[in-house]
């Protein structure tokens, strides 16, 4: 089956670039807008057999949203939240607007039941990566196409090791969800973005597919000719949000007015976009103070998913959001003091209290 997508629809795709630093920032708007010219044209997008690797927060989200744009989906998960999704399907629901959809998906806990598919979508949390992917592997085929919705930049280092580089998209999500019971996705608030592209800098089918999909829902929807600094932009302002957030419990309306922690917030985040620009990222110089700009538009009473990791007794992804900026800047040579300082004071519940 195909669709035709109209590109009129109100919630059309953007195709156009971030805010860029000059002269390379030039070239990459160059490519946005030809994407955006292309993107203009309607075009088939093709049904797609997709698995989803974790139902949670991210995959029960954006999976559900390409079952609704009419693709063949598929749920990889486990226990009570399996068990609930089978026998009732998944439900979608706005803690904040009370608006809720059910979808009617087939899930599983064997990957082998679903057969190879053209699309997979990635989305479980990272301590749990490795086993996933060993999990995941009798779904890909020759022609699957992978994307995390993962946070941090240590995702895609990872999927392109153990998979066809050329398979994998890179892609972010920006959306405010959590497992509210077994069944049951809650988002809080109306966020709902995605950002995909190409390594190598093309502009694929894939991706317009993908985009045109996600925008036909209702999502903000956007393909990017510079998908390592779109990952990057969200990295920066995620190490920094979830550093703070956790390291001392509190969400982020107090702490961006107490000036220490406002400080040690942008301290973070200057570290990481450092690192980021060490390694060849084209973030701008300034860049941490445009994220402290965003971080003063977030809701008071915003916690990062590590901190509702932290408070629900649950492993963190410590390691590879402040260790991650860590272990990135060793290799460049970027000092990153105040990314080992948190990543110190909560190593000891990385692994979750049970641990400690
Ligand atoms: N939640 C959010 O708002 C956002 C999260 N992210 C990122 O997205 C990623 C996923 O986060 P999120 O969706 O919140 O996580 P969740 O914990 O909500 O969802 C992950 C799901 O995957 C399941 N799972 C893990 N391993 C397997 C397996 N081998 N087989 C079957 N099911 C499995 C988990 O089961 P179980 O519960 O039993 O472990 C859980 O249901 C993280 O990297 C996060 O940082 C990015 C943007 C926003
Ligand atoms: C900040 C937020 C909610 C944005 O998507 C996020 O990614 C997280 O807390 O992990």
């Amino acid at each position: 089956m195909t669709q035709g997508y109209d590109f009129t629809h109100p919630a059309k795709p953007s195709f156009q670039g971030e805010k860029q630093v000059p002269l390379t920032g030039l070239w990459f708007a160059f490519m946005d807008f030809l994407v955006n010219r292309l993107a203009n044209y309607k075009f088939e997008v093709l049904n797609m057999k997709v698995a989803v690797m974790g139902a949670g927060g991210v995959g029960g989200f954006y999976g559900a949203k390409l079952a609704e744009a009419g693709h063949d989906v598929s749920f990889i998960a486990r226990g009570a939240h399996l068990e609930a999704i089978r026998e009732k399907g998944l439900l979608i629901e706005n803690i904040t607007d009370g608006t809720s959809q059910k979808y009617d998906v087939m899930a599983t806990e064997k990957p082998a039941d679903i057969g190879k598919v053209d699309f997979l979508l990635f989305a479980v949390k990272m301590w749990d990566m490795e086993a996933a992917i060993e999990t995941v592997k009798v779904v890909v085929g020759d022609n699957t196409s992978i994307l995390s919705l993962q946070n941090g930049v240590i995702k895609d280092i990872i999927l392109k090791q153990r998979f066809d580089e050329k398979a994998v998209l890179g892609g972010v999500g920006y959306v405010a969800t959590a497992i509210t019971r077994p069944g049951v996705v809650g988002q809080t608030g109306d966020l709902q973005k995605i950002t995909i592209g190409e390594y190598d800098q093309s502009v694929s089918d894939r991706v317009r597919t993908i985009v045109a999909s996600f925008a036909s829902t209702g999502i903000e929807a956007k393909a990017s000719s510079d998908i390592e600094k779109v990952l990057w932009e969200k990295y920066v302002f995620l190490v920094g949000l979830s550093a703070a957030t956790a390291a001392t419990r509190l969400p982020i309306g107090i702490l961006r007015k107490t000036p220490e922690t406002r400080q040690l917030l942008r301290q973070i985040i200057a570290e990481a976009v450092a690192v980021g620009r060490a390694r060849g990222v084209h973030l701008p110089e300034d860049y941490a103070d445009d994220r402290m700009r965003f971080v003063d538009t977030l809701p008071d009473a915003m916690k990062a998913s590590m901190l509702h990791d932290l408070e629900a007794g649950k492993p963190m992804e410590l390691r590879w959001l402040s260790g991650g900026i860590v272990d990135l800047g060793r290799e460049v040579g970027v000092p990153t003091p105040a990314n080992e300082f948190i990543l110190a004071v909560l190593a000891p519940l990385a692994e979750g209290p049970a641990a400690a």
